[in-house]
């Protein structure tokens, strides 16, 4: 196993920041990598962070955490997080742990929000901390 840790987004998170903070936060996806890299030195562990608006890439990058053998993926699929069997089958797929993180909490928002195909087939969820979501995944994927 190495000691890479994928931090995977999905669709719009690109944007994060400019809108809806207090939904999201006011953090932006640049700001969370660089709180994760300072604590994966410290942990000494690598961060592969990576945001696409497409589905298939997703997956693709999924497969390729099993190939480099990384520690774990970190993922926040966004809104595929409720429509995608694609990514749920590429994560039931891989040996790779997936930790599934969201940024707010889905299940006090609208009810199409409330399933996750990502949760049905992850390690475990961890949702509603906003930046700090991920810092906790980080931390629970280092005791793998
Ligand atoms: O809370 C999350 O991290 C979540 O994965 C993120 C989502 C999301 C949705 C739209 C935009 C963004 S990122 C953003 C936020 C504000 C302005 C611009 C982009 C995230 C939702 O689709 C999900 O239901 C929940």
């Amino acid at each position: 196993m190495s000691d890479t840790i994928f931090v995977l987004n999905g669709p719009n998170l690109n944007l994060l920041g400019t809108r809806e903070p207090q939904i999201y936060g006011h953090d932006t996806l640049d700001d969370i990598v660089g709180q994760l890299e300072d604590r994966a030195r410290a942990l000494g562990l690598t961060i592969d962070m990576r945001q696409s608006n497409h589905e298939g890439h997703l997956v693709d990058w999924l497969h390729e955490a099993q190939a480099r053998d990384a520690k774990a993926a970190i993922v926040n699929a966004g809104a595929f997080t409720h429509t995608s069997i694609a990514i749920h089958d590429a994560v039931k797929a891989i040996r790779t742990p997936v930790i599934e993180v969201h940024l707010s909490n889905p299940h006090a928002r609208e009810e199409f929000r409330h399933h996750s195909y990502i949760g049905r087939a992850a390690r475990g969820t961890i949702a509603g901390f906003g930046a700090h979501s991920y810092m906790l995944a980080l931390e629970a994927a280092a005791r793998f």
